[in-house]
């Protein structure tokens, strides 16, 4: 197998990229419709973690970091690193040191899908990782692998270039042609929900708000008192 890494990749121009920024990834999520979520086991080291940047893709051999190293030659100021590796692992493979070497590129955070370390140094520098484990387990610098070609990072294919948006619910990917679009219609969600908000915090229920009283009739549910309950299961 041939590996590359590929030094040009196309970015999505940086005034899009802060559209995308104020959105929650849940938000994001429901505006793809219900697409581009990564696997929930990435969780951030630290609860305040939130990134919004573009994709440069790592594929590694489990256990080795050579190709993260390459890899941040690679990035550009608003990047985000993702890595994956060619067969499960959950080696700490990026801890501190790469994390300063990260931060001095202008990188905004790692997606890694395998292990990290040195997390509290990490959460002190405020570098943003969301992993599938912390793990003390130290890696090689041996094994060829490729950057900035199209990856599966945690179930979600990722294009170098994609923006990737992580908060302390999960990691969603934009692919980049979507950017525009995913950022109007999160905008369109965040308006719906700040009307639903407001007559919930009113006493309003959803039941009502959403037209779910004819719903539950349709489905057969009738409300009844205690005395002449009959549940069928
Ligand atoms: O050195 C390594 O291979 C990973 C690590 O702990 C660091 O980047 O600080
Ligand atoms: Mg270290």
């Amino acid at each position: 197998m041939s590996h590359v890494i590929i030094k040009n990749i196309e970015r999505p121009d940086q005034n899009t990229i802060e559209r995308l920024k104020s959105f929650g990834t849940a938000t994001v999520h429901e505006a793809m419709g219900r697409t581009g979520l990564m696997n929930p086991y990435l969780r951030p080291i630290y609860d305040t973690a939130k990134v919004c940047g573009t994709a440069v893709t790592v594929s590694a051999h489990p256990g080795d970091n050579l190709m993260i190293h390459a890899a941040i030659e690679m990035c550009q100021p608003g990047d985000v690193l993702v890595v994956t590796v060619t067969s499960d692992n959950t080696d700490g493979m990026f801890g501190d040191l790469l994390g300063v070497s990260a931060q001095s590129r202008g990188v905004e955070g790692l997606i890694i899908d395998a292990g990290v370390r040195d997390t509290t140094e990490l959460t002190k520098m405020k570098f943003p990782v969301w992993s599938k484990a912390i793990s003390a387990k130290g890696t090689v610098k041996a094994t060829p692998g490729s950057v900035n070609i199209p990856v599966v990072c945690a179930g979600a294919i990722v294009n170098p270039g994609d923006v990737i948006i992580g908060d302390r619910d999960g990691v969603v990917i934009v692919p980049k042609e979507d950017v525009e679009k995913v950022a109007q219609a999160a905008q369109a969600r965040e308006d719906r929900e700040a009307i639903v908000r407001q007559r919930l915090a009113k006493g309003e229920l959803g039941l009502d708000i959403y037209g779910l009283r004819e719903k539950l009739q349709n489905l057969g549910v009738t409300y009844v008192d205690k005395d002449t309950v009959k549940v069928e299961s």
